[in-house]
C-alpha cells in the first residue's frame, strides 16, 4: 500500500513513523517538504506519488494562539485538509484526517457521540470543524477521527509540561472542572493504521482514552507514575483564565471504532511504559522527504 503522511514531524506524525508496517511504501512529508495549505504543491505531490491512502497529521494546534492568529489557523485546519481531499479525489486515494473533541461545547452530561452536533466555543475548534465539513464536502467517503488530550514522547504536550514544571516546583495548581480522556499518540497512530487497511471504513470516528479524568487528576496520575511527590491542587477554569475557552466535558464515546475492532487508548498503561522517554527532551534532526520502505 502506498501511503502519504503529512505533518510527519509533529507528535502524531512521529508516532506514526515509529509504527508504520514495513510493507507500506511511505512518503513522509513535514511542513517544510509539503505545506498542506499550498493547493498546487499538494496536487503535485499527490499526482506524482499516487498514494492509496493519505494520512493527515498536520494541523495548527496552538489552541490559545488560534484566537488571534485566525487566518493561519483556518488555513491549516480547514483549507489544508480540503486541499488533501481534493487531491485524494483526483487520484482515487482514501483520506484519514484528524479532528478534535474541541468541536463540541462541553455542555453534554454524557460522552459525546459521532452523531452529536458540534458547537465549538473556541476558534481552534471552529477551524477544525470547518476542516471536517470541507473534507466531507469533497470526499464523502473520507475518514475523520476525533481525538482528545494527546500525549507522547514527542512534541509538546500536557505530560511534558507537568514534568517540566515539577522539576522546579513542589506544588502545582491544575484545573479540575474540565474532564476528558487522555490519548496516547502511539495508540492513535495504530488506530489510523488499522483504518488505513479497513476498506469499508468511512465517516467520523471518536478515538480517545478509556478512562476520563480532570486535568488535575491527569497531573496526579503523571506524578504517581513518575514517582514524584509534587502536590497537585485543584482549581476551577475561572481561576486559570486562558485566551481560548475550553469545553468542560470533552469525553467522547468510542463505541463505533470499537465495533470496527479498535480498542480505546489504555493511556494509564502507556504513561507507565513511556515514562522514561517522556521525561527526556527529544530533538531529532528535521529530515527531508524520503521513501522509508
Ligand atoms: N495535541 C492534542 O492534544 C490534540 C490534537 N488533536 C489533533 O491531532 C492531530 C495531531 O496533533 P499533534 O501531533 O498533537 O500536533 P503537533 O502540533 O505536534 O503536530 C502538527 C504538525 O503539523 C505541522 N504543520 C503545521 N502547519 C502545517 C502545514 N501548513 N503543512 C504541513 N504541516 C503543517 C507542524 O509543523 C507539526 O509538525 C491534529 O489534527 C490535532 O488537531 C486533537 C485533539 C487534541
Amino acid at each position: 500500500m502506498r501511503v502519504l503522511l503529512t505533518g510527519a514531524y509533529g507528535q502524531l506524525g512521529r508516532s506514526l513513523l515509529d509504527r508504520v508496517p514495513a510493507a507500506w511504501v511511505l512518503l513522509a512529508c513535514g511542513s517544510a517538504e509539503l505545506d498542506i495549505t499550498d493547493r498546487a504543491a499538494v496536487e503535485r505531490v499527490v499526482k506524482k506519488f499516487r498514494p492509496d491512502v493519505i494520512l493527515n497529521a498536520a494541523a495548527y494546534t496552538a489552541v490559545d494562539k488560534a484566537e488571534t492568529d485566525r487566518v493561519r489557523a483556518m488555513k491549516v485546519n480547514a483549507i489544508g485538509p480540503e486541499n488533501l481531499a481534493l487531491a485524494a479525489r483526483d487520484v482515487g486515494a482514501r483520506l484519514i484526517h484528524i479532528s478534535t473533541d474541541y468541536v463540541f461545547d462541553g455542555s453534554k452530561k454524557t460522552p459525546y457521540l459521532e452523531s452529536d452536533q458540534p458547537c465549538p466555543i473556541n476558534f481552534y475548534g471552529l477551524s477544525k470543524w470547518e476542516g471536517e465539513k470541507r473534507v466531507f464536502a469533497v470526499l464523502p467517503q473520507a475518514i475523520v477521527i476525533r481525538t482528545s488530550w494527546v500525549f507522547s514522547e514527542y512534541g509538546s504536550n500536557f505530560v511534558k509540561t507537568m514534568l517540566r514544571l515539577a522539576a522546579t516546583r513542589t506544588e502545582l495548581s491544575v484545573v479540575n472542572d474540565q474532564v476528558g480522556c487522555p490519548t496516547y499518540a502511539g495508540d492513535l497512530a495504530m488506530a489510523m493504521i488499522a483504518l488505513a487497511s479497513a476498506e469499508q471504513a468511512q465517516g467520523i470516528y471518536h478515538y480517545c482514552g478509556d478512562v476520563a479524568v480532570s486535568w488535575c487528576e491527569f497531573a496526579q496520575a503523571i506524578f504517581v507514575v513518575t514517582q514524584q511527590d509534587t502536590v497537585v491542587k485543584g482549581i476551577s477554569s475561572g481561576q486559570y483564565p486562558t485566551a481560548a475557552v475550553r469545553p468542560l466535558n470533552s469525553v467522547m464515546n468510542c463505541t463505533r471504532l470499537q465495533e470496527a475492532g479498535v480498542t480505546p487508548s489504555d493511556w494509564q498503561a502507556c504513561l507507565l511504559l513511556a515514562r522514561l522517554s517522556l521525561s527526556s527532551v527529544f530533538t531529532p534532526p528535521e529530515p527531508g522527504v524520503k521513501v522509508l520502505h
